[in-house]
């Protein structure tokens, strides 16, 4: 069935917490009421059958016992009103139900929507709508709701959630085994910053928000807990280039790296940091690499190192040093990494340099450090009080233990520094193939290099590569060869 929505998102997300805390309020400030805002939750929800879900007929909704099967109410009776068959199975007693769930049931009901407490066949149906947790949630799925929501996974209905995907937690982004998996998720009144990033934002399927006429009075009373930035504001930030201008001041980047046998990584950081617009790219490697990373991109200046004191002279040339992509882990990397934290201007630090930076008391006077959650995780050592799974505190802590700037890849990165966090909007897993790591810290290094702010620049970088990935995708260029991205990165920074 196609669909087709309009994903118009907000520029800053919530907590779920936060919306739990001031949506009552907001809706006194809006001249309404919760129960009001379920209503208009209800007709949202039947819009997009109306515009989008045009010829879905046979209607399945997954009802809980708060009020996310509030919500599922009403847009049960709507939809039976308009003449959908329409079957309700409600995972609870429905004498649980109370307050605002309480009346759309009872609503329903009266309607006479066909409501069950035993479960239905699930072949038949057009659309599966999951009523079951929203922004209450806690904790883990009964496991009965594990296996119902495996076996929705296996029809062919679209799957539509209410709010937020049953089993997923709207602040921290973590994932309850078995959660239901959408292919579209309608969230209402703000943005929830959970759904924005890692597995949390492949069980929203396409996100829709709705505000339900109360925005304006939530973002009065609650501060933005991350931002969802604008790409504009990004490009606005990437330093003009004047007519006169030279590749000596249009930065200098030492890309560091490339093991015996690892050439590839460095080959492709250092030519991202060339496409990216950096002015000069000198590449420290391994001796056996020179001739490899040099072949075909002769723009690059390869040094093959043998002594951190071939290292040291070119540090005192460079502006920006990019370290970590091939570099390994015996004694050659281990020295290299060494001399490195010597560099007193921006570093960007990728995979092994991570790895070596985990296991020593050594640090960068100013870093971007770019895990994924693996790395992150090592790099978070055995330090308690921090949640793992969520992305969000695992951002914040690094940054704050590691006085850098933290791009938490994998989809929706989050990039952090001590004071915030903002999550990519360029939506793409571009992350899935080996070598988009190493382009990605060379761009983030000749974007600092050209001038930017580790914070803008690692923002930026992380948009133009998720969005070249995309294009190139798109382009049919099967398999996503990392090296397919250089011409759109260009293309992309104009
Ligand atoms: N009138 C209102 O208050 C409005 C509520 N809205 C909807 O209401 C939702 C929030 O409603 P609620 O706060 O009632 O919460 P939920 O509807 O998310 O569910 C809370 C219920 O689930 C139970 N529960 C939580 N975790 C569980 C677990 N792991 N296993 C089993 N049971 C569990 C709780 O005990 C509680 O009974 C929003 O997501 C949104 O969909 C919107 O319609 C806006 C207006
Ligand atoms: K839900």
């Amino acid at each position: 069935m196609e669909a087709k929505y309009t994903a118009n998102l907000p520029q800053v997300a919530y907590s779920a917490q936060q919306v739990q805390q001031y949506e009552e309020q907001a809706a006194k400030n809006s001249g309404t009421s919760l129960s009001n805002l379920m209503l208009r939750a209800g007709e949202s929800l039947f819009s997009l059958f109306e515009n989008d879900l045009v010829s879905a007929q046979h209607i399945l909704l997954l009802a809980g016992k708060g009020n996310n099967a509030g919500d599922a109410y009403v847009l049960a009776r709507l939809l039976y009103q308009t003449g959908r068959a329409v079957t309700v199975y409600s995972l609870c007693d429905t004498t649980l139900l109370t307050g605002d769930a309480l009346q759309a049931y009872q609503a329903a009901y009266q309607a006479k929507v066909d409501i069950v407490t035993k479960r239905p066949c699930l072949d038949s149906y057009h659309v599966i709508v999951d009523g079951v947790f929203g922004t209450g949630f806690r904790g883990e799925l009964p496991e009965q709701i594990q296996k119902l929501f495996s076996e929705c996974e296996k029809v062919p209905a679209n799957k539509l959630s209410i709010d937020i995907p049953s089993g997923v937690n709207g602040t921290t982004s973590v994932v309850a085994k078995g959660a239901f998996k959408a292919d579209i998720t309608m969230t209402f009144i703000a943005l929830k910053q959970g759904l924005l990033t890692g597995k949390a934002k492949a069980h929203c399927g396409q996100l829709v928000y709705t505000s339900l006429g109360v925005a304006d009075a939530f973002e009065q009373l609650a501060q933005p807990s991350a931002t969802y930035m604008d790409h504009e504001s990004l490009f606005s930030r990437l330093p003009s280039r004047s007519v006169d201008c030279y590749k000596n001041i249009c930065g200098h980047v030492l890309v560091v790296g490339g093991n015996k046998g690892m050439a590839g990584a460095i080959r492709l950081a250092a030519e991202a940091a060339l496409r990216a617009g950096a002015g000069l790219v000198s590449v420290a490697t391994h001796p056996d690499n020179v001739a490899c990373v040099l072949q075909g991109r002769y723009e690059l200046m390869v040094h093959g190192i043998e002594d951190v004191q071939q290292l040291s002279v070119l540090m005192s040339k460079a502006d920006v040093m990019v370290i970590g992509p091939g570099l390994g882990q015996d004694e050659w990397a281990q020295a290299l990494f060494s001399q490195s934290t010597q560099f007193a201007k921006q570093v960007v630090c990728d995979a092994d340099g991570l790895n070596l930076l985990a296991q020593t008391k050594k640090r960068y006077c100013c870093a971007v450090l770019t895990p994924h959650m693996g790395e992150a995780k090592r790099l978070l050592g055995v330090k308690s009080g921090v949640d793992e799974a969520n992305r969000f505190e695992l951002a914040a802590h690094l940054a704050k233990a590691y006085d850098a700037n933290i791009v938490l890849k994998g989809p929706g990165t989050l990039i952090a520094d001590e004071s915030r966090i903002n999550i990519n909007r360029s939506g793409c897993a571009a992350m899935a193939s080996a070598g988009m790591g190493d382009i990605l810290s060379g761009i983030i290094g000749a974007l600092i290099a050209q001038g930017m702010k580790p914070f803008a620049a690692a923002n930026l970088a992380v948009y133009i590569h998720g969005l070249a990935a995309q294009i190139a995708a798109k382009e049919g260029e099967k398999g996503l060869l990392a090296s397919d991205l250089f011409m759109h990165i260009r293309r992309l920074l104009g």
